[in-house]
């Protein structure tokens, strides 16, 4: 697997398996799963996460929660509460970081009690995102009184790894889902969020609340180590380049490298879009320095670039663009045509259809993201295309 020769790799995997080594299980289910082999095949995958759960692994059972979050290969239904609840007991880290997650979002002093418990227990698993967002929660007293000892001494352990302090969020209070408190309720989460709608033609909205605190530090941490500079399609070549239209860093999710957590943030981002999970392309989050910005154009693709990525799924029929930290100035979302420009908000996300009502491209949605004149602006774009685009 470490030299990339997956064809060596998946009979041993296949017969380590046989033997009864559950981790290869795993590895062989994600070798179907995310396509590495051939087209992908989820029900197979699925049918070796299973025995792989039954002998007890947690890993298997938050794959198989996060296959079940894009309701295709499995049912969205309240196993995934029940798996991700066996993995918390179990210890397993990307399970509590990802209840966590879920908690914090409540207001109930005892959900907040319990993320922070939860961030605390997979920060001592060693699981530095963890670590990362209970720094922040410690300094900023956010959810238990403000700790700046325990909080700085997180962040020096984080800064020996290499791992920087994230930006200043003070996102307002997300939107809670009606679960009762205290308790695991991932699938529910799909009332329709309230919007304002800014614009008719192109159809533009505001979501306020949409992510939490937590939530835009998972993107940011997540994205910080791969985070390169930004390359756009150029119209000459139809390939990706680097360009004066656009530049800002840029890191995009690789579905095989993403957990349950971060599935479920772009879940909860596409639902709020309208849309499903396998509609949208790969996540991307964005960084601008001051001075870098993103020149007014276009979502949608040209044809020659559809027809070489999944033409079944079209072209990108809606954007929508969550901020994720404060920005000190500039860095506004702005539409030209339609006349309509978006200050950064923490946790807000802007949703715009990219296409008329007939499937043609709309040139009215033209926007740009201005520059950023103080501070940093951290930007998560999720591009939903016509039609299913993921295979799960
Ligand atoms: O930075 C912004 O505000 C706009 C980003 C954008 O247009 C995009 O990601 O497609
Ligand atoms: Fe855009």
């Amino acid at each position: 697997m470490a030299a990339s020769r997956l064809e060596d790799a998946a009979p041993l995997y296949a017969r380590a398996a046989d033997a009864g080594h559950v981790q290869a299980r795993v590895q062989q289910a994600r070798l179907w799963l995310f396509g590495m082999l051939g087209p992908a095949d989820p029900a197979a995958a699925i049918e070796e996460l299973r025995l792989a759960e039954s002998a007890g692994d947690a890993g298997a059972g938050c794959l198989l929660a996060s296959i079940a979050l894009g309701g295709i290969a499995l049912t969205r239904d309240g196993s995934i509460d029940a798996r991700l609840r066996a993995a918390v007991e179990a210890r397993h880290a990307p399970a509590l970081l990802a209840a966590a997650i879920h908690f914090g979002r409540k207001s109930d002093p005892g959900d907040q009690a319990l993320c922070l418990r939860m961030l605390g227990d997979a920060a001592n698993a060693g699981h530095a995102t963890a670590a990362a967002l209970l720094a922040e929660r410690l300094a900023n007293g956010e959810g238990t009184a403000a700790d700046p000892v325990a909080a700085a001494a997180l962040r020096g352990q984080l800064a020996a790894h290499g791992i920087p302090p994230l930006p200043a969020c003070s996102a307002l209070p997300p939107f809670e889902a009606p679960a009762p408190p205290r308790q695991l309720a991932f699938a529910a989460e799909t009332r329709p969020m309230p919007r304002s709608m800014l614009s008719t033609r192109p159809a533009i909205a505001v979501i306020e609340g949409l992510l939490s605190r937590d939530e835009c530090r998972l993107l940011m941490a997540s994205a910080q180590p791969y985070l390169r500079a930004s390359r756009t399609v150029d119209p000459a070549t139809g390939r990706p380049a680097a360009m004066p239209l656009r530049t800002s860093s840029d890191a995009s999710f690789d579905p095989v490298a993403e957990d349950f957590a971060l599935r479920c943030v772009q879940w909860r981002i596409a639902r709020a879009a309208g849309a499903e999970l396998v509609d949208a392309e790969r996540l991307i989050v964005l960084r601008y320095e001051p001075g870098q910005e993103y020149r007014p154009h276009r979502d949608y693709l040209p044809s020659a670039t559809i027809a070489r990525d999944r033409s079944q799924a079209g072209n990108r029929a809606r954007t929508i663009c969550v901020y994720l930290n404060d920005v000190e100035d500039g860095g506004e979302t702005v539409f030209p045509v339609a006349g309509v420009e978006i200050a950064p908000r923490a946790g807000t996300a802007v949703v715009f259809d990219n296409l008329l009502a007939d499937g043609t491209p709309d040139p009215e949605s033209l926007h740009a993201g201005n520059p950023v004149r103080r501070g940093v602006k951290w930007l998560a774009t999720l591009w939903l295309r016509q039609r299913r685009y993921r295979d799960f």
